[in-house]
């Protein structure tokens, strides 16, 4: 019998998508929920509990729900898109990329966190220099990043594109969470291995699809080259995040947010002042790619594998 897939949520921005991801695959059967039952919680439980693996594409505490109704359950395996459970004990978390082992303990999980969007491109770029002791722990991280309005779901493509609403924002990019306290800023701490928070300012701009997360450094006595080559070696030989050469990156003129739109790959790049004492470290990504919907089907793909 092939493993059979339920998307709760599928009718909302990430589902969409992963179901997109999924047409044509004959080597899964999904099981799906008409539109107008969407919210049916009845209907939903039915089909979470026959579900082999629940991609769940939920607001948080819709999520947190979903596992109270799994509680008398010891099979169904669960994707968890929301925040909910990405730094709770238990959950694994779906970063395949993150270190060698994390691909075959996603592989092997029944509760499968799937990062945030702004956090897979500030991990994919912390970590490594973390673990390679390149970012002392007592570093002032920054974070500032650019996302594309899929980010905030329905309500944030509505508010975007619906000039007729009361709520209709007219604004080119703009900043938000001023308050500096992001939602994201725990898992970043978590698994970017940092001991404290690092300032996070997120920003959206009017284009759908598309990610810029940038972590600016001073590095003292640490060149360049090691902090590419730390990169590279990470990465090495992995298929969705990729390192961009020093060549490349130093030839680039601008970086634009929408440039792996519509994939599901993440580029890192490098970029240094002339003197080499000043860096800013760059992940692109497609906030409903490798920041969501590509991601968790990579994890989907590699909980099948088991
Ligand atoms: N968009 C993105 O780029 C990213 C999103 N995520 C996360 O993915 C999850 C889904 O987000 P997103 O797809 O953007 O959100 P959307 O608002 O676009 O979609 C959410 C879907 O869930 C449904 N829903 C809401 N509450 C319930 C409930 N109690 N029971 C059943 N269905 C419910 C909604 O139905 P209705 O239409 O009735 O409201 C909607 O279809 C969130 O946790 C989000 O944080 C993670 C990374 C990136
Ligand atoms: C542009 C925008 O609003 N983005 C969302 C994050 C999208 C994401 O990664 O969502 P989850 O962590 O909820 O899964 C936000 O800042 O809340």
């Amino acid at each position: 019998m092939k493993p059979r897939i339920f998307i709760d949520g599928e009718h909302g921005t990430t589902g969409l998508q992963i179901r997109s991801r999924m047409e044509g695959r004959a080597d899964v059967e999904l099981l799906s929920i008409p539109e107008a039952e969407r919210r049916n919680a009845a209907m939903r439980e039915d089909l979470l509990n026959t579900a082999d693996i629940a991609i769940l594409c939920l607001p948080d505490d819709a999520s947190r729900e979903v596992i109270a109704f799994l509680s008398g359950n010891t099979t169904t395996r669960v994707i968890d898109t929301s925040t909910a459970h990405r730094t709770a004990p238990g959950w694994v978390y779906g970063f395949a990329e993150l270190e060698k082992e994390q691909a075959s303990k996603i592989r092997d999980a029944r509760f499968v966190a799937n990062p945030g969007c702004y956090p897979t491109g500030a991990i994919a770029l912390l970590r490594p220099l973390r673990d390679a002791g390149l970012l002392p722990g007592d570093y002032p991280v920054s974070v500032n990043a650019v996302s594309g309005y899929t980010g905030g779901g329905k309500q944030l493509i509505a508010q975007m594109e619906d000039a007729a609403r009361p709520d209709h924002i007219t604004s080119e990019h703009f900043l938000y969470r001023l308050d500096l306290a992001h939602k994201h800023l725990p898992e970043m701490k978590l698994y970017g291995r940092l001991p404290r928070e690092p300032i996070f300012a997120p920003s959206v701009g009017r284009f759908a699809q598309g990610m810029l997360v940038q972590v600016p450094l001073h590095l003292e006595g640490v060149s360049v080259e090691t902090v590419h080559a730390t990169l590279a070696d990470h990465y090495a030989g992995q298929g969705i995040v990729t390192v961009a050469s020093p060549a490349e990156s130093a030839a680039a003129k601008r970086l634009d947010p929408t440039e792996l739109a519509n994939t599901d790959l993440m580029k890192l790049h490098v970029f240094a002042s002339p003197d080499g004492t000043r860096l800013n470290l760059v992940a692109l990504l497609d906030n409903l790619g490798k920041g969501a919907s590509g991601a968790a089907v990579q994890n989907m793909d590699l909980m099948l594998s088991a």
